[in-house]
């Protein structure tokens, strides 16, 4: 079993406002293989090979030298998450080469994970999905490592702190890094125990994204963006992830309340899925806007895994073009 060990340490984490609810750990059935995922087509190679041109100023595959360039053209970023494993790797290497050819600028790859913490229903059962596939970390690593290479936007790495203690931080660090990852989502991870995990990352040229929400105190929030890499994770509503009506107009000052404090980029997720969000969000000033259950939902419950990337396609043309 992968994942299915508890972090007793981390329980009581303050870095999200709520926890959802928890749920048994999926038994592991046989593993799946990515092999297989073809190309997503020409126009992939057409857009790696545009970035490798334009990596002059800015490191064009890290996460604040996307954000750079992306400022420096006024553009907000799109921020896909999607949960490996869901339906099955090899979708999910198929899905990633869709989304970076659709203009995603950062791709959270979250790793399934059994007991997790702040994960709407979406996110919890597509977890669970992939657990029951066999999913493991180290298959994601695999996927990810021959996966990368064909793309030009950064992928990080959502994961819970239990699979990185098991691996030991400086192991773990290095098997991401080697997979070609270039950041690290760590929603369990109090901003106290940040500092260890952000010094080897450092040291594997990992950027660590830190998470504030509605109700962290102001002098949290500015801890929090002073120790962030990358970018800021503005949660925009309390409660779990999943798509809603509206974005909570909060959301507006929460922005202006960070930005007081850093030049750092912030972005935007929970509850975020439609064009209209993410426009009122980038209207808003933020630097980019996360959209997890949207995708996730049509990856793991469409009724093919062909339909479900066709439909994750229109959704990432469709979200990137209210961008433009
Ligand atoms: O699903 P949403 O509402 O679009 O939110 C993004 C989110 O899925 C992703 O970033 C995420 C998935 N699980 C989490 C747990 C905590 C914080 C963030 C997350």
């Amino acid at each position: 079993m992968a994942f299915a060990l508890k972090a007793a340490s981390t329980a009581g984490s303050a870095s999200l406002a709520a926890a959802g609810p928890r749920r048994a750990a999926a038994p592991a059935a046989g593993r799946v293989s990515f092999r297989g995922a073809s190309a997503a087509g020409p126009v992939v190679a057409v857009r790696a090979a545009a970035a490798a041109a334009s990596a002059v100023a800015h490191d064009r595959r890290s996460i604040s030298g996307t954000f750079a360039e992306l400022r420096e053209q006024g553009k907000t970023a799109l921020i896909p998450f999607i949960t490996a494993g869901d339906p099955d790797l090899a979708t999910t290497a198929k899905a990633l080469k869709i989304l970076d050819a659709c203009g995603s600028d950062v791709i959270e790859l979250g790793v399934p994970y059994s007991d997790p913490l702040a994960d709407g229903p979406v996110i919890q059962a597509s977890a669970t999905r992939a657990l029951a596939k066999g999913t493991t970390f180290e298959d994601v690593i695999s996927m990810v490592k021959e996966v990368i290479p064909e793309l030009s936007c950064p992928v990080s790495l959502f994961t819970y702190y239990n699979p990185i203690l098991k691996r030991g931080i400086p192991n773990f660090m290095t098997i991401v890094k080697e997979a070609g990852l270039r950041g690290l989502v760590v929603p369990d991870v109090p901003l106290e125990e940040t500092d260890f995990l952000r010094s080897e990352a450092a040291k594997n040229n990992l950027e660590l994204v830190l998470l504030t929400t509605p109700t962290t105190p102001n002098e949290r929030m500015e801890k929090i963006a002073q120790a962030s890499e990358g970018f800021i994770y503005l949660v925009s509503t309390v409660g779990v992830t999943g798509t809603r009506a509206n974005v909570s107009g909060k959301v507006q000052s929460l922005l202006q309340d960070i930005k007081k404090v850093t030049e750092k980029p912030v972005a935007v997720g929970f509850g975020v899925s439609t064009a209209e969000h993410v426009k009122q969000i980038a209207g808003w000033g933020a630097d980019g806007v996360i959209v997890g259950s949207a995708m996730v939902r049509l990856l793991g419950e469409s009724a093919s895994p062909e339909e479900g990337l066709k439909k994750l396609e229109e959704l990432a043309k469709n979200l990137k073009a209210a961008l433009e």
